[in-house]
């Protein structure tokens, strides 16, 4: 997969080149590329944002240096599929594990990094000549621009990607439990400051072990989540593994 982000603060999306995310790109399983905006840019000082029509406080991305750099990404007369371009915005398509398991699938995925209060809408519609064009929320809070939901859909996606984590067996498991919190999780030494590690644990037992921590996810969830699942949901998740 090609990943292109463009930033102001190209140096934000460094933690990308660290880590497992950096190997792969250092393996070539990820071809991933970040652009300095004001690279597009043609005066001195390097300008890309004005005010804003209509008045308002704070500036707006202008559009120029954006269609120059998008235009760099992929030329107006190139072939092929058109590239995913993701556009952070707390206004857009709120991101989740599907929509994750959806963006690993393409060939290259393209972010658009705004600042300020936000990006000339002129560009995403300019955009959607030469990309399938997707806003993307990863939350609704206050953030000062796309850079940390960059690291955040990067992170998940590309975990996503066969090759780039050690053991895949591990997203098989995310894969199934999706619905549900993931379990408590303990390791050595079995007794902590007066903490045990749940006996059941100990013992060896595979399906107690099983039988544990699907109950506890289904604490968990119930506790903290209720939204992903209904009163009925668990009784069919308890009924569907009595009878596992
Ligand atoms: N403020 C805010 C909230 C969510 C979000 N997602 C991507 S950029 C962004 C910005």
């Amino acid at each position: 997969m090609r990943l292109d982000v463009i930033s102001i603060f190209p140096e934000y999306l460094q933690p990308l080149s660290l880590s497992l995310i950096g190997r792969a790109a250092e393996e070539g399983i990820l071809d991933l590329n970040v652009t300095n905006l004001r690279d597009f840019t043609e005066d001195k000082h390097r300008k890309v944002d004005d005010t804003p029509y209509g008045g308002g406080a704070g500036m707006v991305m202008m559009p120029e240096p954006w269609g120059r750099a998008l235009d760099a990404v992929r030329p107006a007369d190139a072939q092929g599929p058109k590239p995913t371009l993701i556009v952070p915005s707390p206004a857009g398509r709120v991101f989740d594990q599907q929509m994750a398991y959806e963006l690993a699938e393409e060939e290259h995925l393209v972010f658009a990094c705004g600042r300020y209060e936000g990006i000339d809408e002129r560009v995403v519609d300019y955009a959607r000549e030469n990309f399938n064009v997707i806003p993307v929320s990863i939350g609704d809070y206050v953030l000062n621009g796309g850079e940390v939901a960059v690291m955040v859909m990067v992170e998940a996606i590309a975990r996503l990607i066969p090759g780039v984590i050690g053991n895949p067996e591990s997203l098989v498991e995310e894969s199934h439990s999706d619905v549900l919190l993931e379990y408590p999780v303990y390791t050595k030494p079995a007794s902590w400051r007066g903490r045990e590690v749940p006996e059941v644990l100990l013992g060896g037992n595979h399906q107690r072990v099983g039988r544990f921590r699907r109950d506890e996810q289904i604490k968990r969830t119930a506790a903290r989540r209720p939204d992903l699942i209904t009163q009925m949901d668990v009784q069919s998740l308890n009924r569907r593994d009595r009878d596992a």
